[in-house]
Protein backbone atom coordinates (compact mmCIF):
# COMPACT_ATOMS: atom_id res chain seq x y z
CA UNK A 1 0.00 0.00 0.00
CA UNK A 2 3.06 2.54 1.03
CA UNK A 3 4.44 4.25 -1.61
CA UNK A 4 0.98 4.59 -4.45
CA UNK A 5 1.71 6.60 -7.00
CA UNK A 6 -0.78 8.41 -9.24
CA UNK A 7 -1.27 8.29 -12.93
CA UNK A 8 1.15 11.01 -13.21
CA UNK A 9 3.90 9.21 -10.88
CA UNK A 10 3.02 11.63 -7.99
CA UNK A 11 2.65 10.34 -4.80
CA UNK A 12 -1.21 9.69 -3.54
CA UNK A 13 -1.70 11.15 0.15
CA UNK A 14 -4.01 9.97 2.12
CA UNK A 15 -6.94 11.71 2.53
CA UNK A 16 -10.74 11.73 3.98
CA UNK A 17 -14.05 11.04 2.48
CA UNK A 18 -17.43 12.00 3.43
CA UNK A 19 -19.42 9.59 1.04
CA UNK A 20 -22.87 9.80 1.18
CA UNK A 21 -25.05 6.78 0.58
CA UNK A 22 -22.38 4.71 1.53
CA UNK A 23 -24.42 1.96 3.21
CA UNK A 24 -26.06 0.92 -0.28
CA UNK A 25 -25.10 -1.56 -3.36
CA UNK A 26 -22.17 1.34 -4.97
CA UNK A 27 -21.10 2.69 -1.68
CA UNK A 28 -20.70 -0.60 0.01
CA UNK A 29 -18.13 -1.61 -3.02
CA UNK A 30 -16.01 1.66 -2.53
CA UNK A 31 -15.96 1.30 0.88
CA UNK A 32 -14.40 -2.59 0.45
CA UNK A 33 -11.99 -1.06 -1.95
CA UNK A 34 -10.70 2.04 -0.05
CA UNK A 35 -10.66 -0.06 3.19
CA UNK A 36 -8.54 -3.02 1.74
CA UNK A 37 -6.37 -0.85 -0.76
CA UNK A 38 -5.43 2.17 0.11
CA UNK A 39 -5.35 4.67 3.54
CA UNK A 40 -7.98 7.00 3.02
CA UNK A 41 -10.28 7.63 5.22
CA UNK A 42 -14.32 7.00 5.01
CA UNK A 43 -17.11 9.14 7.15
CA UNK A 44 -19.66 6.88 5.95
CA UNK A 45 -23.19 8.25 6.08
CA UNK A 46 -26.39 6.37 5.12
CA UNK A 47 -29.45 5.39 7.02
CA UNK A 48 -28.73 2.12 6.69
CA UNK A 49 -25.43 0.30 7.60
CA UNK A 50 -26.30 -3.53 6.64
CA UNK A 51 -24.51 -3.63 3.53
CA UNK A 52 -20.87 -2.50 5.21
CA UNK A 53 -21.83 -4.16 8.77
CA UNK A 54 -18.45 -6.47 7.54
CA UNK A 55 -16.53 -3.40 7.48
CA UNK A 56 -17.26 -1.81 10.64
CA UNK A 57 -16.97 -5.06 13.11
CA UNK A 58 -15.32 -6.26 14.74
CA UNK A 59 -12.88 -3.05 16.26
CA UNK A 60 -9.91 -6.13 15.60
CA UNK A 61 -10.35 -5.61 11.29
CA UNK A 62 -6.75 -4.14 9.88
CA UNK A 63 -9.20 -0.80 9.01
CA UNK A 64 -10.57 -0.15 11.82
CA UNK A 65 -10.39 3.78 12.95
CA UNK A 66 -10.15 4.41 8.93
CA UNK A 67 -13.89 3.99 8.70
CA UNK A 68 -16.93 5.41 10.55
CA UNK A 69 -20.59 5.43 10.45
CA UNK A 70 -22.81 8.37 10.76
CA UNK A 71 -26.17 7.11 10.61
CA UNK A 72 -28.00 9.99 9.15
CA UNK A 73 -30.82 11.25 6.70
CA UNK A 74 -29.39 14.16 4.52
CA UNK A 75 -33.06 15.60 4.29
CA UNK A 76 -32.95 16.91 7.79
CA UNK A 77 -29.32 16.70 9.17
CA UNK A 78 -27.59 19.72 10.56
CA UNK A 79 -24.15 17.33 10.86
CA UNK A 80 -24.02 17.07 7.09
CA UNK A 81 -22.49 20.26 6.97
CA UNK A 82 -19.88 19.40 9.72
CA UNK A 83 -19.55 15.91 7.85
CA UNK A 84 -18.56 17.87 4.48
CA UNK A 85 -16.09 20.11 6.46
CA UNK A 86 -14.27 17.32 7.79
CA UNK A 87 -13.39 16.01 4.75
CA UNK A 88 -11.29 16.44 1.69
CA UNK A 89 -13.74 15.23 -0.82
CA UNK A 90 -17.14 14.31 -0.86
CA UNK A 91 -18.82 11.30 -3.02
CA UNK A 92 -22.58 11.74 -3.04
CA UNK A 93 -23.66 8.71 -4.21
CA UNK A 94 -27.89 9.26 -1.99
CA UNK A 95 -30.59 9.02 -4.09
CA UNK A 96 -34.18 6.99 -5.03
CA UNK A 97 -32.39 4.93 -8.05
CA UNK A 98 -34.68 2.00 -8.89
CA UNK A 99 -37.09 2.36 -11.49
CA UNK A 100 -40.65 0.99 -10.02
CA UNK A 101 -40.49 4.17 -7.55
CA UNK A 102 -40.20 6.67 -10.69
CA UNK A 103 -43.68 6.61 -11.96
CA UNK A 104 -45.56 5.38 -8.87
CA UNK A 105 -43.79 7.80 -6.26
CA UNK A 106 -42.58 10.78 -8.51
CA UNK A 107 -42.45 13.42 -5.79
CA UNK A 108 -39.87 11.52 -3.26
CA UNK A 109 -37.99 10.77 -6.92
CA UNK A 110 -37.51 14.48 -7.71
CA UNK A 111 -36.72 15.64 -3.75
CA UNK A 112 -34.31 12.78 -3.51
CA UNK A 113 -32.15 13.05 -6.48
CA UNK A 114 -32.93 16.95 -6.72
CA UNK A 115 -33.50 18.68 -3.97
CA UNK A 116 -32.12 16.80 -1.32
CA UNK A 117 -28.57 17.01 -3.11
CA UNK A 118 -28.82 20.91 -3.14
CA UNK A 119 -26.99 21.67 0.12
CA UNK A 120 -24.68 19.02 -0.45
CA UNK A 121 -23.39 21.02 -3.56
CA UNK A 122 -23.95 23.90 -1.82
CA UNK A 123 -21.58 22.99 1.46
CA UNK A 124 -19.09 21.46 -1.32
CA UNK A 125 -18.75 24.75 -3.35
CA UNK A 126 -18.80 26.95 -0.30
CA UNK A 127 -16.20 25.34 1.62
CA UNK A 128 -13.43 24.93 -1.37
CA UNK A 129 -14.41 20.81 -0.89
CA UNK A 130 -14.05 18.84 -4.20
CA UNK A 131 -17.35 16.59 -5.01
CA UNK A 132 -17.84 13.42 -7.09
CA UNK A 133 -21.92 13.26 -7.84
CA UNK A 134 -23.11 10.29 -8.99
CA UNK A 135 -26.11 10.69 -11.71
CA UNK A 136 -27.01 8.39 -14.09
CA UNK A 137 -26.53 6.73 -17.95
CA UNK A 138 -30.98 7.84 -17.68
CA UNK A 139 -29.64 11.64 -18.19
CA UNK A 140 -29.17 10.30 -21.63
CA UNK A 141 -33.21 8.99 -22.13
CA UNK A 142 -33.72 7.67 -25.59
CA UNK A 143 -31.70 7.63 -28.17
CA UNK A 144 -31.84 9.41 -31.60
CA UNK A 145 -32.14 6.49 -33.35
CA UNK A 146 -35.43 4.99 -31.52
CA UNK A 147 -37.04 8.04 -33.68
CA UNK A 148 -36.12 6.47 -36.86
CA UNK A 149 -38.68 4.74 -39.31
CA UNK A 150 -38.12 0.96 -37.86
CA UNK A 151 -36.25 -0.43 -41.36
CA UNK A 152 -33.94 2.84 -41.30
CA UNK A 153 -30.94 1.68 -41.98
CA UNK A 154 -29.97 4.68 -40.35
CA UNK A 155 -30.50 2.44 -37.11
CA UNK A 156 -27.17 0.71 -37.18
CA UNK A 157 -25.01 3.67 -37.65
CA UNK A 158 -22.84 4.26 -33.92
CA UNK A 159 -23.91 8.46 -34.58
CA UNK A 160 -27.59 7.01 -33.81
CA UNK A 161 -27.35 5.43 -30.54
CA UNK A 162 -23.35 5.48 -29.01
CA UNK A 163 -24.14 8.04 -25.85
CA UNK A 164 -21.44 10.54 -25.51
CA UNK A 165 -20.96 12.78 -22.79
CA UNK A 166 -20.04 16.34 -24.79
CA UNK A 167 -22.48 15.99 -27.61
CA UNK A 168 -25.27 13.78 -27.24
CA UNK A 169 -28.47 15.17 -26.10
CA UNK A 170 -30.98 13.79 -23.25
CA UNK A 171 -34.10 12.92 -24.68
CA UNK A 172 -37.24 12.50 -22.36
CA UNK A 173 -40.74 11.63 -22.83
CA UNK A 174 -43.46 13.55 -22.20
CA UNK A 175 -44.13 14.93 -18.64
CA UNK A 176 -46.97 12.42 -17.73
CA UNK A 177 -44.38 9.70 -18.61
CA UNK A 178 -43.63 9.85 -15.33
CA UNK A 179 -40.68 7.51 -15.50
CA UNK A 180 -38.64 10.46 -16.62
CA UNK A 181 -39.12 12.24 -13.14
CA UNK A 182 -35.43 11.04 -11.88
CA UNK A 183 -33.53 11.66 -15.24
CA UNK A 184 -34.92 14.76 -15.43
CA UNK A 185 -34.08 15.45 -11.59
CA UNK A 186 -30.79 13.90 -11.99
CA UNK A 187 -29.80 16.50 -14.98
CA UNK A 188 -31.25 19.40 -13.65
CA UNK A 189 -28.50 18.69 -10.63
CA UNK A 190 -25.70 17.66 -13.12
CA UNK A 191 -26.66 21.49 -14.65
CA UNK A 192 -26.48 22.72 -11.24
CA UNK A 193 -22.60 21.45 -10.47
CA UNK A 194 -21.41 22.24 -13.73
CA UNK A 195 -22.66 26.00 -13.03
CA UNK A 196 -20.95 25.93 -9.56
CA UNK A 197 -17.86 25.01 -11.18
CA UNK A 198 -18.02 27.60 -14.43
CA UNK A 199 -19.55 30.50 -12.20
CA UNK A 200 -17.77 30.10 -8.13
CA UNK A 201 -14.93 27.01 -9.00
CA UNK A 202 -16.57 23.80 -7.96
CA UNK A 203 -13.88 21.33 -8.16
CA UNK A 204 -16.72 18.59 -9.49
CA UNK A 205 -16.36 14.97 -11.36
CA UNK A 206 -20.07 13.75 -12.43
CA UNK A 207 -20.13 9.79 -13.16
CA UNK A 208 -22.72 8.04 -15.38
CA UNK A 209 -23.20 4.41 -14.41
CA UNK A 210 -24.19 2.03 -16.58
CA UNK A 211 -26.40 -0.88 -14.95
CA UNK A 212 -23.45 -1.67 -12.88
CA UNK A 213 -24.34 -4.88 -11.03
CA UNK A 214 -23.14 -7.41 -9.19
CA UNK A 215 -23.34 -9.29 -5.17
CA UNK A 216 -25.12 -6.82 -2.97
CA UNK A 217 -27.60 -4.88 -5.48
CA UNK A 218 -30.49 -3.77 -3.69
CA UNK A 219 -32.82 -6.74 -1.95
CA UNK A 220 -34.66 -10.32 -1.91
CA UNK A 221 -38.27 -9.20 -2.12
CA UNK A 222 -39.91 -10.89 1.16
CA UNK A 223 -36.29 -11.83 2.78
CA UNK A 224 -34.37 -8.74 3.05
CA UNK A 225 -36.64 -6.06 1.49
CA UNK A 226 -40.15 -5.32 1.36
CA UNK A 227 -42.26 -8.43 -0.29
CA UNK A 228 -44.13 -6.17 -2.64
CA UNK A 229 -40.88 -4.41 -3.35
CA UNK A 230 -39.48 -4.52 -7.33
CA UNK A 231 -36.19 -4.04 -7.82
CA UNK A 232 -34.22 -3.57 -10.39
CA UNK A 233 -33.76 -6.49 -12.92
CA UNK A 234 -31.03 -8.21 -11.51
CA UNK A 235 -32.40 -8.16 -8.13
CA UNK A 236 -36.11 -9.09 -10.02
CA UNK A 237 -34.61 -12.29 -12.26
CA UNK A 238 -32.21 -13.35 -9.33
CA UNK A 239 -35.64 -13.47 -7.17
CA UNK A 240 -37.76 -15.35 -9.57
CA UNK A 241 -34.34 -17.67 -10.54
CA UNK A 242 -35.00 -18.57 -6.35
CA UNK A 243 -38.27 -19.18 -6.12
CA UNK A 244 -38.38 -21.15 -9.51
CA UNK A 245 -40.89 -18.73 -10.82
CA UNK A 246 -40.65 -17.72 -14.77
CA UNK A 247 -38.72 -14.52 -15.19
CA UNK A 248 -40.88 -11.55 -15.92
CA UNK A 249 -40.20 -9.65 -19.70
CA UNK A 250 -41.62 -5.67 -19.52
CA UNK A 251 -43.17 -5.29 -22.69
CA UNK A 252 -41.71 -8.39 -24.71
CA UNK A 253 -37.95 -7.58 -22.90
CA UNK A 254 -36.49 -5.90 -26.16
CA UNK A 255 -34.74 -2.92 -24.55
CA UNK A 256 -31.31 -3.11 -24.61
CA UNK A 257 -28.74 -2.41 -22.00
CA UNK A 258 -25.15 -2.57 -21.43
CA UNK A 259 -23.90 -4.41 -17.91
CA UNK A 260 -20.82 -3.52 -16.15
CA UNK A 261 -19.26 -5.53 -13.11
CA UNK A 262 -19.58 -3.59 -9.91
CA UNK A 263 -15.76 -4.32 -9.24
CA UNK A 264 -14.87 -3.04 -12.79
CA UNK A 265 -16.10 0.19 -12.49
CA UNK A 266 -14.98 0.66 -8.77
CA UNK A 267 -11.87 0.53 -10.10
CA UNK A 268 -12.93 3.72 -12.83
CA UNK A 269 -14.30 5.47 -9.38
CA UNK A 270 -11.02 5.00 -7.74
CA UNK A 271 -9.14 6.73 -10.67
CA UNK A 272 -11.07 9.84 -10.27
CA UNK A 273 -10.86 9.85 -6.58
CA UNK A 274 -7.01 9.50 -6.87
CA UNK A 275 -6.54 11.82 -9.83
CA UNK A 276 -8.05 14.84 -9.28
CA UNK A 277 -5.87 17.03 -12.02
CA UNK A 278 -7.58 14.26 -14.63
CA UNK A 279 -11.30 13.65 -12.78
CA UNK A 280 -11.97 17.49 -12.28
CA UNK A 281 -14.39 19.30 -14.40
CA UNK A 282 -15.52 16.09 -16.30
CA UNK A 283 -18.42 13.92 -16.80
CA UNK A 284 -17.49 10.56 -17.22
CA UNK A 285 -19.83 7.45 -18.74
CA UNK A 286 -19.01 4.22 -16.70
CA UNK A 287 -19.44 1.02 -18.07
CA UNK A 288 -19.35 -1.92 -20.59
CA UNK A 289 -20.17 -1.48 -24.36
CA UNK A 290 -19.28 -5.33 -25.02
CA UNK A 291 -21.56 -6.60 -22.86
CA UNK A 292 -24.44 -5.43 -24.45
CA UNK A 293 -27.93 -7.52 -24.25
CA UNK A 294 -31.49 -7.59 -24.81
CA UNK A 295 -33.61 -8.00 -21.39
CA UNK A 296 -34.82 -10.98 -22.96
CA UNK A 297 -31.16 -12.49 -23.73
CA UNK A 298 -30.40 -11.23 -20.10
CA UNK A 299 -32.78 -13.60 -18.76
CA UNK A 300 -31.48 -16.50 -20.79
CA UNK A 301 -28.19 -15.87 -19.83
CA UNK A 302 -29.22 -15.73 -16.26
CA UNK A 303 -31.66 -18.96 -16.42
CA UNK A 304 -28.64 -21.05 -17.87
CA UNK A 305 -25.56 -19.54 -15.24
CA UNK A 306 -28.20 -20.08 -12.64
CA UNK A 307 -29.07 -23.58 -13.51
CA UNK A 308 -24.85 -24.05 -13.59
CA UNK A 309 -24.53 -22.72 -10.42
CA UNK A 310 -26.90 -24.15 -8.56
CA UNK A 311 -27.11 -27.55 -10.12
CA UNK A 312 -31.21 -26.82 -10.58
CA UNK A 313 -32.34 -27.93 -13.88
CA UNK A 314 -34.23 -24.79 -15.79
CA UNK A 315 -38.09 -24.35 -15.66
CA UNK A 316 -39.46 -25.43 -18.90
CA UNK A 317 -41.00 -22.24 -19.37
CA UNK A 318 -38.29 -20.11 -17.95
CA UNK A 319 -39.56 -16.88 -19.26
CA UNK A 320 -43.62 -14.52 -18.99
CA UNK A 321 -44.40 -11.71 -20.70
CA UNK A 322 -45.84 -9.24 -19.07
CA UNK A 323 -47.29 -5.37 -20.17
CA UNK A 324 -44.99 -2.58 -18.81
CA UNK A 325 -48.51 -1.09 -16.97
CA UNK A 326 -49.28 -4.08 -15.02
CA UNK A 327 -45.48 -4.47 -14.05
CA UNK A 328 -44.77 -1.15 -13.17
CA UNK A 329 -48.30 0.61 -13.36
CA UNK A 330 -49.08 4.05 -15.29
CA UNK A 331 -46.67 6.41 -16.42
CA UNK A 332 -43.98 4.14 -17.14
CA UNK A 333 -41.46 4.37 -20.32
CA UNK A 334 -38.17 3.00 -21.07
CA UNK A 335 -35.07 4.02 -22.34
CA UNK A 336 -34.30 1.42 -25.68
CA UNK A 337 -30.85 1.03 -26.01
CA UNK A 338 -27.49 1.71 -23.86
CA UNK A 339 -23.97 1.68 -25.58
CA UNK A 340 -21.70 3.94 -23.43
CA UNK A 341 -18.96 6.01 -25.54
CA UNK A 342 -15.38 5.34 -23.78
CA UNK A 343 -13.36 8.14 -25.39
CA UNK A 344 -13.37 10.49 -22.10
CA UNK A 345 -12.62 8.11 -19.66
CA UNK A 346 -9.96 6.13 -21.50
CA UNK A 347 -8.14 9.37 -22.34
CA UNK A 348 -8.30 10.81 -19.20
CA UNK A 349 -8.17 7.86 -16.69
CA UNK A 350 -7.07 5.40 -19.22
CA UNK A 351 -10.01 3.11 -17.98
CA UNK A 352 -11.51 -0.37 -19.37
CA UNK A 353 -13.89 -2.77 -18.73
CA UNK A 354 -12.52 -6.40 -18.26
CA UNK A 355 -15.38 -8.38 -17.32
CA UNK A 356 -17.49 -10.58 -19.80
CA UNK A 357 -21.45 -10.39 -19.15
CA UNK A 358 -21.11 -14.78 -18.76
CA UNK A 359 -18.68 -14.03 -16.08
CA UNK A 360 -19.92 -11.25 -13.89
CA UNK A 361 -23.27 -12.76 -13.80
CA UNK A 362 -21.32 -16.71 -13.08
CA UNK A 363 -19.98 -14.54 -9.88
CA UNK A 364 -22.68 -12.74 -9.11
CA UNK A 365 -25.59 -15.44 -9.01
CA UNK A 366 -22.92 -17.72 -7.26
CA UNK A 367 -23.18 -15.07 -4.33
CA UNK A 368 -26.90 -15.14 -4.80
CA UNK A 369 -27.73 -18.31 -4.72
CA UNK A 370 -25.04 -18.55 -1.39
CA UNK A 371 -26.65 -15.79 0.35
CA UNK A 372 -30.49 -16.17 -0.41
CA UNK A 373 -31.34 -19.79 -1.20
CA UNK A 374 -31.66 -21.27 2.27
CA UNK A 375 -33.65 -18.56 3.19
CA UNK A 376 -35.89 -18.68 0.46
CA UNK A 377 -36.51 -22.73 1.08
CA UNK A 378 -37.32 -21.73 4.59
CA UNK A 379 -39.91 -18.88 3.36
CA UNK A 380 -41.96 -21.09 0.88
CA UNK A 381 -42.27 -24.12 3.02
CA UNK A 382 -43.74 -21.82 6.51
CA UNK A 383 -47.45 -22.59 6.82
CA UNK A 384 -49.55 -19.82 6.05
CA UNK A 385 -51.29 -18.48 8.86
CA UNK A 386 -55.17 -19.77 8.42
N1 LIG B 1 -26.27 0.83 -9.74
C1 LIG B 1 -26.35 1.40 -10.93
O1 LIG B 1 -26.20 0.76 -11.95
C2 LIG B 1 -26.59 2.87 -11.07
C3 LIG B 1 -26.87 3.33 -12.35
C4 LIG B 1 -27.05 4.68 -12.54
C5 LIG B 1 -26.95 5.56 -11.50
N2 LIG B 1 -26.67 5.10 -10.25
C6 LIG B 1 -26.56 6.10 -9.18
O2 LIG B 1 -25.55 5.73 -8.25
C7 LIG B 1 -25.94 6.07 -6.93
C8 LIG B 1 -25.86 4.85 -6.02
O3 LIG B 1 -26.63 3.80 -6.55
P1 LIG B 1 -26.76 2.36 -5.88
O4 LIG B 1 -27.00 1.42 -6.99
O5 LIG B 1 -25.66 2.13 -4.95
O6 LIG B 1 -28.13 2.56 -5.09
P2 LIG B 1 -28.55 2.14 -3.59
O7 LIG B 1 -29.99 2.40 -3.45
O8 LIG B 1 -28.05 0.76 -3.29
O9 LIG B 1 -27.72 3.16 -2.69
C9 LIG B 1 -28.16 4.46 -2.35
C10 LIG B 1 -27.92 4.64 -0.86
O10 LIG B 1 -28.26 5.99 -0.51
C11 LIG B 1 -28.91 5.98 0.73
N3 LIG B 1 -29.76 7.17 0.86
C12 LIG B 1 -30.79 7.53 0.05
N4 LIG B 1 -31.36 8.67 0.50
C13 LIG B 1 -30.66 9.03 1.61
C14 LIG B 1 -30.79 10.12 2.51
N5 LIG B 1 -31.75 11.04 2.37
N6 LIG B 1 -29.92 10.20 3.54
C15 LIG B 1 -28.95 9.27 3.71
N7 LIG B 1 -28.80 8.21 2.88
C16 LIG B 1 -29.64 8.09 1.84
C17 LIG B 1 -29.75 4.70 0.72
O11 LIG B 1 -30.09 4.29 2.03
C18 LIG B 1 -28.81 3.73 0.01
O12 LIG B 1 -28.04 2.99 0.92
C19 LIG B 1 -27.33 6.69 -7.05
O13 LIG B 1 -27.21 8.08 -7.08
C20 LIG B 1 -27.85 6.18 -8.38
O14 LIG B 1 -28.77 7.08 -8.95
C21 LIG B 1 -26.51 3.76 -10.01
O1 LIG C 1 -38.47 -8.08 -13.70
C1 LIG C 1 -38.08 -7.25 -14.54
C2 LIG C 1 -37.40 -6.03 -14.19
C3 LIG C 1 -36.99 -5.18 -15.19
N1 LIG C 1 -37.22 -5.47 -16.51
C4 LIG C 1 -36.72 -4.57 -17.58
O2 LIG C 1 -35.30 -4.62 -17.53
C5 LIG C 1 -34.73 -3.37 -17.96
C6 LIG C 1 -33.72 -2.90 -16.95
O3 LIG C 1 -34.37 -2.57 -15.75
P1 LIG C 1 -33.64 -1.99 -14.44
O4 LIG C 1 -34.55 -2.25 -13.31
O5 LIG C 1 -32.27 -2.52 -14.30
O6 LIG C 1 -33.60 -0.43 -14.70
P2 LIG C 1 -33.12 0.47 -15.91
O7 LIG C 1 -31.94 -0.11 -16.61
O8 LIG C 1 -34.29 0.77 -16.77
O9 LIG C 1 -32.75 1.79 -15.13
C7 LIG C 1 -31.69 1.81 -14.18
O10 LIG C 1 -30.59 2.28 -14.86
C8 LIG C 1 -29.80 3.31 -14.43
C9 LIG C 1 -29.93 3.74 -12.99
O11 LIG C 1 -29.95 5.13 -12.92
C10 LIG C 1 -31.00 3.17 -12.20
O12 LIG C 1 -30.41 2.24 -11.36
C11 LIG C 1 -32.13 2.61 -12.99
O13 LIG C 1 -32.89 3.71 -13.38
C12 LIG C 1 -35.93 -2.46 -18.23
O14 LIG C 1 -36.20 -2.49 -19.62
C13 LIG C 1 -37.07 -3.10 -17.47
O15 LIG C 1 -38.33 -2.83 -18.04
C14 LIG C 1 -37.90 -6.66 -16.85
O16 LIG C 1 -38.13 -6.93 -18.04
N2 LIG C 1 -38.30 -7.49 -15.86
Amino acid sequence: MAGRVDLDGNPIKPMTICMIGAGGFIGSHLCEKLMSETEHKVLAVDVYSDKIKHLLEPASLPWAGRIQFHRLNIKNDSRLEGLIKMADLTINLAAICTPADYNTRPLDTIYSNFIDALPVVKYCSENGKRLIHFSTCEVYGKTIGSFLPKDSQLRQDPAYYVLKEDTSPCIFGSIEKQRWSYACAKQLIERLIYAEGAENGLEFTIVRPFNWIGPRMDFIPGIDGPSEGVPRVLACFSNNLLRREPLKLVDGGQSQRTFVYIKDAIEAVHLMIENPARANGQIFNVGNPNNEVTVRQLAEMMTEVYAKVSGEPPLEAATIDVSSKEFYGEGYDDSDKRIPDMTIINKQLGWNPKTSLWDLLDSTLTYQHRTYAEAIRKAISKPVAS
